[in-house]
């Protein structure tokens, strides 16, 4: 896998609300093999970048492209269905489906006869429907998670249901994996728990962006980390190297936040 070819690539990106720009011109690569962070104080435009990324946002300028093929003006879906998937900052499962049939819903995307119809009682929808819940299982097993699939999401800490989003995100085997926050709303046993699963899950052949307010999770799992201020990159590198940056020392020493 050439990591520079399948990188997930944002050039010039500009966007603005109500004619204030919160996003100036970003150039960024995201490559497969490396876990890359964006990080940045509140307001910064990690949230409005990553948006511009998963297609919820629409950048007024610049390109986005995924191994070359641009990605403009395709909607979240269908970015997903090319293998490009996100977990959300705060947890959307489905409460009345179990926890292996919101797993299931993450492998819809990749062109079977469909979630929906592996539901149905027909011969196909039958075998289809065993596929995916054995999929479902194993995705949950590969995440330390082998006994819940019969629970509703409900009955689980917010841990776990974190590792059962990120698990409905890579049942599908996604060449991209987005995460807003994965840590929100995660004690402390419970972020060392996650930290391990997204260093179990980092491979040649994926691109994972990580947003996070957690700077240890950041600064441990990140092999590169693009810091974001006033929607320009103020540095990129290693995570020794940002964390000794002169800007970012600054900006962090200033900002009134908890980073
Ligand atoms: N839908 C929107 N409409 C208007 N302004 C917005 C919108 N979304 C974001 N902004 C503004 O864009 C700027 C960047 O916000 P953004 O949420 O991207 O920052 P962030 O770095 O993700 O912050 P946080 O860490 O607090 O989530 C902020 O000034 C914010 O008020």
């Amino acid at each position: 896998m050439d990591q520079q070819t399948h990188a997930l690539r944002g050039e010039g990106i500009a966007l603005s609300f109500g004619g204030i720009k919160v996003l100036k011109g970003l150039d960024v690569e995201f490559r497969a093999g490396e876990i890359t962070g964006l990080i940045g104080p509140n307001g910064a435009g990690k949230t409005s970048l990553f948006n511009c990324l998963t297609g919820a946002y629409s950048p007024q300028e610049g390109t986005i492209s995924y191994a070359g093929e641009p990605l403009n003006g395709l909607p979240p879906a269908a970015r997903a269905a090319k293998g490009i998937v996100r977990s959300f900052q705060h947890v959307a499962l489905c409460p009345d489906l179990t926890v292996r049939e919101n797993v299931m819903m993450g492998i819809a995307r990749n062109g079977t006869a469909g979630w929906f119809s592996a539901f149905l009682p027909l011969t196909k929808g039958i075998r289809e429907r065993e596929e995916m819940a054995r999929a479902a299982d194993a995705a949950l097993a590969d995440l330390g998670l082998p006994d819940v699939g019969d629970k509703f999401p409900g009955e689980l800490p917010p841990g776990m249901q974190r590792l059962v989003e990120i698990a409905r995100a890579v049942v599908g085997k996604p060449s991209v994996l987005m995460l807003d926050e994965p840590a929100a709303g995660l004690n402390n046993s419970e972020t060392r728990d996650l930290t391990a699963v997204l260093r179990k899950l980092a491979s040649t052949d994926l691109v994972m962006v990580v947003v996070e307010h957690d700077m240890d999770l950041v600064m441990s799992i990140c092999d590169r980390i693009y810091v974001l201020n006033f929607g320009e990159f103020v540095a990129v590198g290693s995570p020794g190297e940002v964390r000794t940056n002169d800007d970012v020392v600054r900006i962090y020493l200033g900002s009134d936040d908890d980073e």
